[in-house]
């Protein structure tokens, strides 16, 4: 457990006899995102998931396939038992309700108390005045990692209704998000992703964009529900670095979704494919093709 940790903090140390020259800037990104999807499997970190009704099958099959295992525990009577042995918690407001908003307040309480990471999915959260007031209640309960397109973190960082947001959809591009994203971090003390063609990670002072994926994903429903509970699979086996884990977890992702492109002719397809590549991602596809950079 010790070498693993060690190895995700300094994933490529440089090495003196290394042929080829010391590793550039991408390759030394690459390598640790196969390093923390490694550690995913050999870890199995077990992730609570109060998760919606639409995405429920798909985040536990994509933490699956991963190497993570899924529980969707969401019952009030549950929490008290059960989180605290969850290496992280998951929290999505995408079907919510009013007998699920105090369960994922107790869960985010005893994942605090626990010392778990947890990770919040604010879909649509200017569908309403109900979702953003729970939403921003959930937020003072300090998330590791909030995950959303860029309408979404864009109305929740000025937590106010965003005109043009179109439900649990986009009406944004990720870079629109970014200052917001940026904000939003720095308010919360969270690592803040905002998803779209290119993928924003920031901590309020750093941003890793990842440029890995398909825009085929979107037409799959809850693909964004999907990476973030594979985001709470990477940061419970490296709570201290959420901001290289998230980036992770999202290079791994939209790498499944490239290379189940390679073979799908539909969404439908693309869905069964991607769930197949997180299972049979390796070393060489990953450090090769995981697209990610810092911008300066
Ligand atoms: N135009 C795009 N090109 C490539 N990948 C995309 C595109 N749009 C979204 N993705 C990917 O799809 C996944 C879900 O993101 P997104 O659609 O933004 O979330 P949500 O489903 O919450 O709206 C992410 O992994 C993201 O990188
Ligand atoms: C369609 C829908 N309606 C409520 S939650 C949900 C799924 C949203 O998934 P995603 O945010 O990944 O698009
Ligand atoms: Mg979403």
């Amino acid at each position: 457990m010790e070498e693993q940790e060690a190895t995700i903090r300094n994933p490529n140390p440089a090495s003196p006899s290394d042929e080829a020259g010391p590793p550039d800037a991408a390759s030394i990104w690459a390598r640790m995102a196969w390093t923390h999807l490694d550690a995913v499997r050999r870890r199995v970190p077990l992730v609570q998931c109060i998760t919606n009704l639409v995405s429920m099958d798909i985040a536990a099959n994509v933490l699956l396939a991963s190497g993570a295992s899924p529980a969707m525990i969401h019952s009030i009577n549950e929490i008290q038992d059960f989180t605290p042995k969850a290496d992280a918690l998951y929290i999505n407001i995408g079907t919510l309700s009013a007998e699920w908003v105090p369960a994922m307040q107790a869960a985010a309480k005893a994942a605090l108390e626990a010392n778990r990471p947890w990770v919040l999915d604010p879909v649509a959260v200017s569908a309403s005045s109900y979702r953003m007031e729970a939403c921003l209640e959930l937020v003072k309960l300090r998330p590791t990692v909030i995950r959303g397109n860029a309408s979404e973190i864009l109305a929740l960082s000025s937590a106010c209704r965003i005109s043009g947001a179109k439900g649990v959809d986009s009406a944004h591009e990720s870079f629109d998000a970014l200052d917001a994203a940026k904000s939003l971090a720095k308010s919360s003390n969270a690592v803040v992703a905002v998803s779209g063609a290119v993928d924003f990670i920031t901590d309020g002072d750093r941003i890793i964009s990842c440029s890995n994926g398909v825009s085929m994903m979107q037409k799959i429903t809850a693909t964004g529900c999907a990476v973030t509970a594979l985001i709470a699979a990477f940061v419970a086996i490296d709570p201290w670095n959420a901001l290289k884990a998230t980036a992770s977890a999202l290079a791994v992702f939209g790498l499944a979704g490239e290379l189940g492109m390679e073979m799908a002719s539909g969404p439908a397809s693309l869905r069964m494919h991607m769930v197949d590549w997180l299972f049979r991602l390796n070393e060489s596809t990953v450090a090769t093709r995981v697209r990610l950079s810092e911008r300066s």
